[in-house]
This record gives structure tokens, sequence and C-alpha cells, in this order.
């Protein structure tokens, strides 16, 4: 099988890596960039590698300086270089810790309205594939690195993420001191910001209208939902799957989520254990729900402030005690408040792939992939809702049962994408009481 890897453009002293360092480049391959690299081979497997100069030019992305600016709502202003899209874009900026998976957080949707600023430095090194989108298209407004990696090196990369976000529409900006503004956002809170490649804008005008954005109280799920349903029925990838009991599931199962900004791998993974699902969109009402004939729902994971999209708790409470729900993120949060709770805004949220929660019935710690600012007030939940987990960094509600209604959620990404897969049976815990609610055997 052979597979291209394209690459941005290479000096002499750069190495090529497929799969690993492999070793360096030659001198006639740094100053000949229109012709393909020799095939390499490795493991087997073939790939040519391209350089992205057009015919006959050769460009040297290491040499462009274009500005680029981002000023916080707190006045400080960051200059840097800039990639991707051009424009002026405003929105909150979050830090996300993880150091993977930089196309699954770009695409994730829940990012809608916000800027996601990448504390690992080097983004960009494996490029961009077709395979791991979380959903269609990039809904962050910007993003901020330290280092925007040119050396493309990946079997399974067709795109740089600079060409990427060009597509895209999306401004990045490289070249800034993310950990000064990391600790700024820690110190502080999010802040708001501008991101601009346009140097005419004036900085006061810029912090003007960074000053003049807030998340609270906007509804961002209209923005990212479908607009009609649809089916959803491809599991996990044979080869990436790692849960024996979807392994060994035979049984199917109707389940409808609602799509508040669904991702992907929620889809896989409830498909790898046997769900066939129909997403509906936010709006879409109890009773259209229930017509549907569902063995279980999904509540989904979405961007901007829970509290700004009371239609969807009102849907949620019609539906609460008629069949099994399951609420990841977003939809843990419009559960809490169909339950009786309240939501507020965290000073800096959760996003990263190594936050420890506690499973409050077994004890055992997992460690999760998080991105969420805003949380269910433990303290205004029913005495009926028992917290099943809890995020052992501030002790924050990461989990709720509320067994009677056959109702659990989860604050955070069982589903992980990018992340690690401890939390992945709550998939396998939802089915288990859709099994039981069709009075069918558990499979535990
Ligand atoms: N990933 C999510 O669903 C995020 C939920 C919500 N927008 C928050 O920031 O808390």
């Amino acid at each position: 099988m052979s597979s291209s890897v394209s690459c941005a453009q290479h000096h002499q002293h750069q190495q090529l890596s497929f799969r690993g360092r492999v070793g360096k480049t030659s001198s006639s391959a740094s100053s000949s960039c229109s012709t393909s690299f020799s095939s390499l081979s490795r493991g087997g497997r073939k790939a040519t590698l391209k350089c992205f100069a057009g015919e006959g030019a050769i460009s040297k992305p290491w040499d462009i300086q274009k500005p680029c600016k981002l000023v916080l709502e707190d006045g400080s202003v960051w200059q840097g270089k800039a990639f991707g899209a051009d424009g002026t874009k405003v929105g909150e900026v979050v830090f996300n810790t993880s150091l993977s998976g930089y196309q699954e957080i770009l695409t994730d949707p829940s990012y809608a309205g916000q800027f996601v600023l990448f504390t690992c430095p080097h983004i960009g090194n494996v490029g961009i594939n077709p395979l791991d989108m979380e959903s269609t298209k990039v809904h962050m407004g910007a993003t901020l690195v330290r280092h925007e990696a040119l050396n493309v090196s990946n079997y399974r990369s067709t795109q740089t993420l600079d060409s990427y976000l060009k597509e895209q529409g999306v401004i990045g900006i490289s070249d800034i001191d993310t950990r000064a503004i990391t600790v700024r956002l820690r110190e502080k809170g999010s802040l708001n910001g501008v991101v601009t490649t346009d140097m005419s804008i004036s900085d006061d005008e810029l912090l003007k209208m960074s000053k003049g954005y807030d998340i609270v109280g906007k509804d961002l799920i209209g923005e990212v939902c479908v607009k009609e349903p649809y089916k959803w029925v491809d599991p996990t990838a044979s080869e990436w799957e790692f849960a024996e009991k979807a392994k060994s599931n035979k049984d199917k199962f109707n389940v409808v989520c609602f799509d508040f900004g669904i991702k992907n791998n929620i889809m896989r993974r409830l498909a790898s254990f046997g769900c066939d699902l129909t997403v509906v969109p936010a709006n879409y009402s109890a009773e259209d729900v229930m017509k549907l004939n569902p063995d279980g729902i999904l509540f989904s994971n979405g961007p901007g402030d829970p509290s700004a999209a009371p239609y969807a708790v009102e849907n949620c409470k019609k539906l609460l005690g008629k069949v099994p729900v399951f609420g990841i993120c977003m939809g843990h949060q419009v559960l809490g408040q169909a339950f009786g709770g309240k939501t507020f805004k965290m000073k800096f949220g959760h996003h990263g792939g190594n936050h420890p929660v506690r499973n409050e019935f077994t004890q055992a710690v997992e460690i999760s992939a998080q991105n969420h600012n805003f949380a269910v007030d433990l303290n205004s939940l029913p005495k009926e809702v028992k917290v099943s987990h809890l995020n052992l960094n501030d002790g924050t509600c990461a989990g709720m049962v509320w067994e009677e209604k056959m109702a659990m959620t989860i604050q955070y990404h069982p589903e992980a994408s990018p992340g690690p897969h401890d939390s992945d049976n709550c998939f396998a815990q939802f089915v288990d009481m859709i099994r039981a609610n069709k009075g069918m055997a558990v499979s535990r």
C-alpha cells in the first residue's frame, strides 16, 4: 500500500521523518523542491514525499514574517507571526494542555466562540489528515501556538496545518509566548481577545473589540448543530478498536443523539457498542424524539454557555424517566439543569488530556480528556442525584447519576479524541442501562 506524505519545504539541515527520523535531506533535495523526494520505504510502507512549493517557485515558509497580533482584554499586546487565514476575529482565549491531537481539538465544535492556545510548544508536526476529523470544519476563531511546525511527518498526513487553516478561514498566530499567556489566564481567568493580521487597526480599537465580547449568555449551539436529522452507523475502525465489550457485542440498539455540536468519536464509540444512531438538531422536540422509538438518548457536547439553551433543558425534562439518557459535557450541563441544578462559569476551565477524576462509587481514578469552561454546581443538585465522579484537581462535579430516571452524565470526554481511554467504559454502562430497561441480561 502506498500513501502520500506531504511536507513543507526543508532546508539543508532539517531532517525528514517518516514514523520517526530516518535521515537528513540531501542538498539536492533541499534545492529542488518542485520534484518529489525519492520514495522512502519503512516497515513495508512506501511514501512519496512532496513539497508544497508551487511550480518552480521556491518559497521559504521559515522566512515568512507576516505579522499578526493578539490583544487581550487586560490590555496586553502579543506580537507574532501569521499563518492560516488573514482577518480579524474576537473570541474567548482558553489554553489546552494536550500534548497531541491538535486536529481533533481544532475540529471539536465545542470550541466555537473561543480561541485555543496550545501549551504544547510544537503544533503542526503531524499535519492534517482526513480521518481524524471530529466534525466537518474548524469551529474555533483562532489558533494560538508557540511554534508552527513546518516539517510535516506522518504517513496519514495529506495537508499542512497552515494550508488547512487557510482553507477553513481560521487565523493562526505563532511565535508568541504561550507560557506567559497561560500564566496570565491562570491568574486572571479566561480572557477575551482579538487576533488580527490587519496591522492598520490600532491596539486601542482591538482592545475595545475584545472588551466588548462576552461568551456568557450566548447560545452557540444553533451555529454548529445539524439542521436536519441524519443516521450514523460507523463504529471505530476495527484496527483501532480496543474495548473487549465492543468487540463481543452482538445486539443493536436504537439511540437518538441530540446534536449540540457532537464530536464524531462519540458517535463512533456508541456505534462500536451496538448503537444505531439518529442524530437530531438541538431543538428537535421531545415528542418527535419519542416518535423515533429510541432505546436510549444521548445529549452531546457543545459550545458556549449551557444556561443559554433553555429549550434543550425543557426537552430534556420531558424525556427524563422515559428511556435511559446519557449526557456528555454540554449534555451533562443540560441534564444538570433538567435535574433542577445550576451551572456556573469556571475561572479558566479544564482543557486538556490529563485531568484526574474519581469514580465516587468505586474510588477508581481515571485520567480523562476535558474541555469545558462551565460546570454544574454540586450544591444546587437535588438529593436524589448522586455525584458519580469528582474532578480531583478542583473538586468540581465531573459526573452524575439519577438512577430512578435512568440518567447518567459525564462532564468530560469518555470518547477521548484526543486523550486517554480510561473512561471508555461509560459507553458500555449506558448500553447496560438500555439493556436493563429492555429486560435484557446486562453484559457485566
Ligand atoms: N465540550 C463541551 O461540551 C463544553 C460545554 C460548555 N460549552 C463549556 O464550555 O463548559
